[in-house]
């Protein structure tokens, strides 16, 4: 994970902020809110294509089961450490409850950079870490999803290998599949459809016309490239920089965000686009004097050094984590608007409820009905949030956010009684 800050402690200190403000939560309650009910760590041993052996360290956290099933991704890095995924399976606890969709929230990585192994040695990774977690996982348990370096490709891999040893036909067990695999129209893009959408409702409510925005986006994968993409395609922003893990590209007069991402995929990196007039280190870009900027790569991006130097008036995190506790409390002083993860980011984890409703009905929606109920659950979640932040006056939007979202958590937890 970059920078210092242990992202399981940012959640903490999250979770805490808002409690302060939940009235009549009970102390035990938000303690019990604060930790994962268990996390597996397991060691993956596979046989690379050379015939030698090689150990994987492997994660998945279920932080919380109280709204529904555990929910969340499997990410794919070298930087995946235990108190990551403890973090990420937290920020899925509140993410589901902010757009109030029937699930918990769990996550998963392993500690891995893809890049070094071939596609049949990842298969085979990937298969192990499906077997670990075969008893956990079910549609009615824990549902995995795609993460960083993680897509459609590992998610029908995990599909097939559960479905081998459990003997049936599971589809609903992982989203993010491939369409002829069970996928759902609009998984791809829905994480950078509700950061395109969060940002849309963002402007209107600070009656600024977005098709006069400048946006800077850092990270250049499914959330960051189509965040881009949709912004510019539907709302006519002019997307002036964006960078990647080698560095950033910027044009004044704005980059063709569909060609950048073409691009990427031929050459694998931002760098070299023939459209951009400079290059810029992924510093640079996020203090770039920009209206929007979409951090859309890992946690800890904006740190209070950074965030002291921040020129962009609003931040709509596409990433989970993307800015530290320390650098919250200077945007804040600064009033710089910050979009809180656990709304930006969500259309992922809505789109993952749609596919799942759809593989559990066996009756599959247009892309136009996912498209339209991601807006509706997205603008309705913003709005829940903004009416917290001004009933309550409360200090920040992620406040907010996590307001409204534990009030949805521990009120489910309560109902449910006490065990003798
Ligand atoms: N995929 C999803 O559905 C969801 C993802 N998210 C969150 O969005 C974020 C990005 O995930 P996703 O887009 O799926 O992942 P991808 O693997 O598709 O893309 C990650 C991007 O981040 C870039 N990156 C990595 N490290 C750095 C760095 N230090 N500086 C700049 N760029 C960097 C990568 O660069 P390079 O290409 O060079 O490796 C890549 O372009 C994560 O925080 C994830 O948890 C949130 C909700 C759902
Ligand atoms: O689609 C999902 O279930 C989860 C996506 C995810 O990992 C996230 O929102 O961070």
């Amino acid at each position: 994970m970059p920078g210092s800050t242990n992202p399981f402690s940012s959640l903490q200190e999250q979770v805490d902020d808002a409690g302060a403000y939940v009235s009549g939560i009970d102390e035990d309650v938000l303690k019990r809110l604060k930790h994962p009910e268990r996390v597996l760590e397991t060691n993956l041993t596979v046989e690379m294509d050379d015939g030698s052996l090689e150990v994987f360290k492997a994660f998945r956290s279920q932080f919380n089961g109280d709204r529904g099933p555990y929910k969340g991704g499997i990410r794919y890095h070298p930087g995946v450490t235990r108190d990551e995924v403890k973090a990420l399976s937290g920020w899925m606890v509140y993410k589901c409850a902010v757009v109030d969709i029937p699930y918990g929230g769990g996550k998963g990585g392993i500690v891995i950079d893809p890049e070094e192994y071939s596609e049949t040695e990842l298969e085979r990774i990937t298969r192990s870490f499906a077997s670990e977690l075969r008893p956990l996982i079910g549609e009615d348990k824990d549902i995995p999803a795609p993460d960083v370096n993680t897509g459609q490709r590992e998610m029908n891999w995990i599909k097939d290998s559960y479905e081998m040893l459990e003997g049936t036909t599971e589809p609903g067990v992982v989203t993010g599949k491939a369409l002829d695999s069970g996928g759902s129209e609009g998984r791809v893009e829905a994480t950078g459809r509700s950061t395109m959408l969060a940002a849309r409702e963002a402007f209107s409510y600070l009656d600024r016309d977005i098709s006069d925005a400048t946006v800077a986006v850092q990270g250049y994968g499914n959330a960051g490239a189509i965040t881009a993409q949709l912004l510019s395609e539907e709302l006519d922003a002019s997307i002036v920089a964006v960078s990647d893990s080698s560095g950033g590209i910027y044009n004044a007069d704005g980059l063709d965000a569909t060609a950048v991402k073409d691009f990427k995929h031929e050459t694998g990196s931002v760098a070299g686009y023939e459209g951009a007039t400079d290059e810029l280190t992924n510093g640079e870009l996020l203090t770039l004097d920009v209206d929007l900027l979409v951090p859309a790569a890992l946690e800890n991006a904006i740190d209070a050094d950074i965030a002291s130097d921040v020129q962009a008036d609003v931040i709509a995190e596409a990433a989970n984590g993307p800015i530290t506790p320390d650098a919250d409390d200077v945007l804040a002083e600064r009033d710089v608007i910050v979009l809180p993860d656990i709304l930006t980011n969500a259309g992922g984890v809505t789109v993952s409820y749609f596919e799942w409703v759809q593989n559990r009905q066996r009756f599959y929606w247009t892309e136009q009905r996912v498209n339209d109920e991601l807006e509706r659950i997205i603008t309705e979640s913003f709005d829940s949030i903004v009416s917290a932040y001004e009933e309550k006056d409360l200090p920040t939007f992620r406040v907010a956010a996590y307001v409204v979202a534990l009030e949805r958590v521990a009120r489910a937890f309560e109902q449910a009684g006490s065990w003798p």
